[in-house]
């Protein structure tokens, strides 16, 4: 389904992605994880033409993203809340999203049903503009947003932030749910381990914009080795700062200054006339 070509983004002299050939196969629920910083938000920037390479590309259903607008048709992605359009109400938002694919008021109102518990009573109805709203609530109207017109394709950044922990569960089982019954693309990214091994049969680990691992999890596999990753990074990091400390706490030899024993010289006081 999706074909990364040699691609490569630089912001600068730092080097935001970097991948020589990675495929994601059609129906593939992938997790991305990695620090921050290691490229993540910008790898989804370019899979939906948000950026342009410096080098390579990306094809979806064999079609470049750069040179044609097809794939839109079948994706859908929320990568922050610039997405959102602050001055409607969510439902103005949502039966905005279903016109642009064809779909009747009756039809978002049908499709917005398996989210009402994601939604909690807190979004539907609130006779609030989407600029009034939490962070979370926000959250759920992009994703609920993102997977409207059921694409072939859903992209979501960092799905679980702003998420109270219930909503997080939900949003995971509809993820998985929407992945197994569509037979669709899903890729999120996460930094939360625990959700992404509970979803993805599939995590690409990203590091300085190099997918350095594709692993495949069955049953959390994967857990041990991303902990271990993770955690090795973090004592690596740890160590590397210590040894820089003491390399500064050290003074250079020139600066040493030897220490020097000054004699104490007993000043006697002068002797008066008449003393002895
Ligand atoms: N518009 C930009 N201008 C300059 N540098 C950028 C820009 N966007 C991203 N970068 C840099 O590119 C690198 C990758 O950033 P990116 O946001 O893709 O990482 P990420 O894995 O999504 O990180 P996080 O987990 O913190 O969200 C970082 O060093 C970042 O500072």
């Amino acid at each position: 389904m999706i074909n990364i070509n040699n691609l490569q983004k630089n912001f600068g002299q730092k080097k935001a992605v970097d991948i020589e050939k990675y495929t994601i196969n059609q129906g593939d629920m992938l997790g991305l994880v990695g620090n921050n910083g290691a490229g993540k938000t910008t790898l989804f920037r370019l899979i939906l033409d948000l950026l342009q390479a410096d080098q390579g590309n990306v094809t979806i259903n064999d079609i470049d993203v750069c040179k044609n607008e097809d794939w839109k048709q079948f994706t859908g992605a929320f990568i922050d809340d610039g997405f959102l359009i602050d001055y409607l109400t969510p439902e103005e938002y949502f039966y905005f999203i279903g016109k642009m694919y064809g779909l009747k008021k009756e039809e978002v109102d049908e499709r917005l049903l398996p989210f009402e518990r994601f939604m909690n009573n807190e979004v539907i109805g609130q006779k609030k503009f989407i600029r009034n709203f939490s962070a979370g609530n926000k959250q759920k109207i992009g994703i609920i947003s993102a997977m409207l017109h059921h694409p072939q394709l859903l992209i979501l950044d960092e799905p679980f932030n702003f998420l109270d922990p219930s909503s997080q569960s939900i949003i995971k089982h509809l993820l998985k749910k929407y992945n197994e019954e569509h037979h669709a693309t899903v890729i999120i990214s996460s930094h939360n381990l625990n959700h992404t091994v509970d979803v993805c049969p599939r995590i690409a680990l990203l590091e300085n914009g190099v997918i350095i691992r594709d692993i495949q999890n069955e049953n959390n596999s994967a857990e041990k080795e991303l902990e271990d990753y993770f955690n090795i990074r973090v004592e690596e990091e740890i160590e590397e700062e210590l040894a820089e400390a003491v390399i500064e706490e050290t003074p250079a030899p020139e600066t040493i200054v030897e220490e020097t024993i000054v004699e104490e010289t007993v000043v006697q006081p002068e002797k008066k006339e008449g003393q002895e």
